[in-house]
């Protein structure tokens, strides 16, 4: 198969693997019928609200014609309960319908997120910090959730208002010019609110960021203190910390004045429409062609659309900010795995599969050098092969091509014969155990970080797993031994302990290839001896890859490959090596006088 066919049979599969390319256009489909019935429901609350200042209207005409009775005054009371109640109670509804869609929306999208970055290869991580990917959970999804419920509410709930209130005006009667008169100020506050309101969000964020440096400024300080004081540079400091805090009061200063103008127009227009009506619509009550009561309505609906025309304008500001955060979203659930399989991926067993690199050639870019350069390796099935090279030479590189955490040219890594790029990722990965130098642990009990790969594992095979990588007497010690709950990141272990619980939970899954990558650097050399003992005699018959910077860890092994800077220099069994005299000889006589790290020293 040539590669553009294999690119293409590849995109097709990561094509069908259910991804949207816009979370909201299909999470609105399914949803559209909630938000039906939500605005119905607003729409109903804003009848009943539109009826209260034309209630009070009425009420003022009687109350002047003096046709105001006890009886009157109960049913006008009654009739503006009523209307409380049902504004209320229909207003809730449809706030908790379209609240409810957003927290429905915030749960998918999270759980989506999740899914979606657990099948991003390592590429993605090491080219995106854990700090940006909480923010895309966090605060990306929360940005969206709130345009898509909040501002749906208000602003849904604002122009039903808005609409509701104008034709009530006219239908009891107030003339249209006077209502256009009132209103226009008022519709001033959405664009005021669009225009300042980012103004506004830019500048806190300076100062937000400016109060940020001034914080990181003091810690450093307050950190070298000691060092100011030996070289007496006192003045100097204090002359940039003035600096800092300058910066501040000025970027403060750019926020209040904005803020304040803003605090003080908005009230101004509605004092300015109610202005109007009063000047205008007093006139026209005056001369007699408004009625008392019409004037009091007029008053009453001015200031009833104030605050959510001024609502309008926020849910423009925030419908801006979430589309950022949408697109951010949208771009990042497009992004797929580099790594993917066939439609139809091979399947061998690895239980005697051979392993195999040939002419292996690999640079992480494009435009870096290689890191690997013409490795090949055979390994026969149930071999234990030893992998040692300087700092930086390629081992851990090598290891992750065999388990396509970075994907191998093609025809350059077989195993059982296959090449691995056509084999299921599953087959390959639950056929590979691996263990890392740095192991991570989950905030969790030793049992279940130990039988991380099956948490049904009975309690007989963690121990066995224990004691092969050497800390299960630890384990012991403690309290509540294999229920002994891990801090963050497994904090209350030494680091030797927690390379050997990692190294158990490698273990456990006696998988027929088992790598172990530098995974016994943190335990003294006692200690490593056994566990490489242990190692040995239960993986019997079962290949075996150890990297390792002491030779100690592979003198044993079938085949131990010498890498240099991405090279095979040497590979051979012990003997073989030490007979030829080269690296390898050198770096085992000054280990064996004591300095058992001297390769990565080379
Ligand atoms: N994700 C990466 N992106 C770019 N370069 C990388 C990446 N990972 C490793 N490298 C580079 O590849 C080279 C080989 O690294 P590798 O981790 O394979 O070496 P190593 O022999 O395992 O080293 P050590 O013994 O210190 O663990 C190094 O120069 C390293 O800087």
């Amino acid at each position: 198969m040539n590669e553009s066919m294999r690119g293409k049979r590849e995109q097709k599969a990561k094509d069908t693997s259910g991804k949207s390319p816009s979370i909201l256009k299909s999470f609105v489909r399914n949803v559209w019928h909630v938000y039906a019935l939500a605005i119905f429901f607003h729409l109903i609350a804003h009848m009943f609200n539109v009826n209260f200042p034309n209630v009070l209207g009425k009420f003022t005409d009687q109350l002047k014609d003096g046709q105001l009775t006890g009886q009157l005054v109960l049913q006008f009371s009654l009739l503006l309960l009523l209307i409380g109640v049902g504004h209320v109670v229909f207003n809730g509804l449809g706030m908790y319908l379209i609240m409810k869609v957003g927290r429905k929306f915030e749960f998918i999208t999270r759980s989506h997120l999740f899914r979606h970055f657990t099948s991003l290869s390592e590429r993605f991580y090491s080219n995106h910090s854990v700090g940006k990917l909480l923010s895309y959970f966090m605060n990306d999804v929360t940005a969206v959730r709130e345009s898509i419920s909040i501002a749906v509410n208000q602003a849904a709930s604002a122009i039903i208002l808005l609409i509701a209130a104008v034709s009530m005006m006219l239908a009891i009667g107030i003339p249209y010019y006077l209502i256009i008169a009132s209103v226009v100020p008022l519709l001033l506050i959405p664009l005021i609110v669009t225009t300042v309101g980012p103004i506004i969000k830019q500048r806190s964020r300076k100062v937000q960021e400016a109060l940020g440096e001034m914080t990181e400024t003091a810690e450093e300080q307050f950190g070298g203190i000691r060092v100011t004081k030996k070289f007496a540079v006192e003045t100097i400091m204090n002359e940039r910390f003035a600096q800092t805090v300058e910066q501040i009061k000025e970027q403060q200063l750019r926020l209040v004045r904005v803020s304040s103008f803003f605090q003080a127009v908005i009230p101004f227009l509605g004092t300015l429409s109610l202005v109007i009506a009063l000047a205008y619509g007093g006139y026209l009550t005056m001369n007699g062609t408004l009625s008392l009561g019409n004037f009091v309505a007029l008053t009453l609906y001015i200031r009833m659309l104030m605050n959510p025309l001024q609502q309008i304008g926020n849910v423009i500001n925030t419908i801006q900010r979430s589309r950022a955060s949408l697109e951010r979203l949208n771009d990042l659930l497009s992004k797929t795995s580099e790594i993917e399989q066939l439609e139809e991926p091979k399947q061998v067993s690895l239980d005697h599969a051979s392993i195999e690199m040939k002419n292996l050639q690999f640079a992480y870019r494009k435009k870096m050098a290689p890191v690997l350069d013409n490795v090949s390796i055979t390994m026969k099935p149930g071999m234990t092969v030893g992998i040692v090279g300087k700092t930086g030479s390629g081992k851990t590189t090598l290891m992750k091509l065999l388990l396509r955490t970075y994907d191998p040219p093609p025809r350059t890594v077989f195993i059982g014969g296959v090449d691995i790029r056509e084999l299921s990722l599953e087959n390959l990965r639950t056929g590979i155990g691996y263990v890392p130098q740095d192991g991570f642990l989950f905030s969790t009990t030793l049992r279940e970080n130990i039988a991380f790969s099956d948490r049904k594992l009975p309690l007989e095979k963690v121990e066995s797993a224990a004691q092969q990588a050497q800390i299960y007497k630890s384990i012991t010690t403690f309290p509540k031994q294999f229920d002994t709950r891990l801090g963050e990141r497994g904090l209350t272990l030494s680091g030797g302990q927690r390379q050997r619980t990692s190294l158990a939970r490698g273990l456990i899954t006696d998988a027929p290839i088992l790598i172990l990558d530098d995974s016994v650097s943190a335990v003294d050399a006692v200690t490593e001896t056994k566990i490489i003992d242990s190692v040995k005699r239960a993986r019997k018959g079962k290949t075996t890859i150890i990297v390792a910077h002491r030779l100690s860890a592979v003198e044993h092994a079938d085949l131990i490959v010498v890498l240099d800077e991405g090279k095979i220099v040497a590979q051979g069994t012990h003997e073989q090596l030490l007979a030829a005299g080269g690296q390898y000889a050198r770096i085992y006589a000054i280990q064996k006088e004591g300095d058992p790290d001297a390769l990565s020293a080379q």
